[in-house]
């Protein structure tokens, strides 16, 4: 590990967020096929199903999902490095945002999700779609080395906590994605020691107070 640089800020893009999404509006936020739509729609139908008996996300979002959950998570898509083949998501849950990026993408997903209940949905949906999709069902820290070409995650741990967690995993050249709430450049702050060099934010699509911060490494 070498000393921790300042990361860059810069922001850029402007929000497109829109009231009350319907797929239609996603479709062409995403600039996805019809048939990429009928998928999410196939994996909204099973998270409402299995959510009546499975805790898989605040149930006051799945009237919002499309915005929520498919926009947030696939607003990735647009960050990821051109030939990008593997991507990690830590800390899945329900799949968001690594199962809506295996529908999108033709990227091998690994997801690592803790609980087990959560990671029989995660199965579900890849069987029923056939994705090119693999579940982990174990703590990030004790998963074998992944070096994938991209890291995902939401909601998963503050900045400096993830950092550390993920650092196993990360090549030089390992991009992190991470979604983030307003205070994320307060937790830029706080980043460990590590050689992080370039952090940018961008407006997220679906949430007003949203980010998407892309983190890359000093070479
Ligand atoms: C707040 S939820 C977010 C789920 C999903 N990423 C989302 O945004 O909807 C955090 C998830 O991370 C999982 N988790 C927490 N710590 C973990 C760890 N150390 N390794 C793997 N999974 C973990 C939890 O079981 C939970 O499902």
């Amino acid at each position: 590990m070498t000393a921790k640089k300042t990361p860059k800020m810069t922001s850029e893009m402007t929000s497109e967020m829109t009231p009350e999404m319907t797929p239609e509006t996603v479709q062409d936020m995403l600039n996805v096929s019809r048939e990429t739509i009928d998928k999410f729609a196939i994996y909204l139908a099973l998270l409402e199903k299995w959510q009546k008996s499975v805790n898989l996300v605040a149930r006051a979002t799945l009237d919002i999902a499309w915005q929520r959950h498919i926009l947030d998570s696939g607003q990735l898509a647009r960050y990821l490095p051109a030939g990008c083949k593997t991507i990690l998501d830590v800390g899945s849950g329900a799949g968001f945002p690594g199962l809506v990026l295996s529908i999108m993408q033709d990227a091998t997903v690994h997801m690592v999700e803790s609980d087990h209940k959560k990671t029989v949905f995660l199965q579900t949906v890849i069987r029923k779609l056939d994705l090119s999709a693999v579940v982990h069902n174990e703590r990030i820290e004790s998963l074998p080395a992944m070096v994938p070409d991209v890291i995902t995650a939401r909601a998963f741990a503050p900045l400096g906590k993830a950092i550390t967690l993920l650092a196993p995993h990360m090549r030089p050249d390992t991009v992190l994605l991470l979604l983030k709430g307003r205070n994320v450049e307060e937790e830029l702050t706080e980043m460990p020691d590590y050689p992080i060099m370039a952090a940018v934010t961008y407006p997220s699509l679906s949430d007003p107070e949203g980010m998407v911060l892309q983190l890359t490494q000093d070479h």
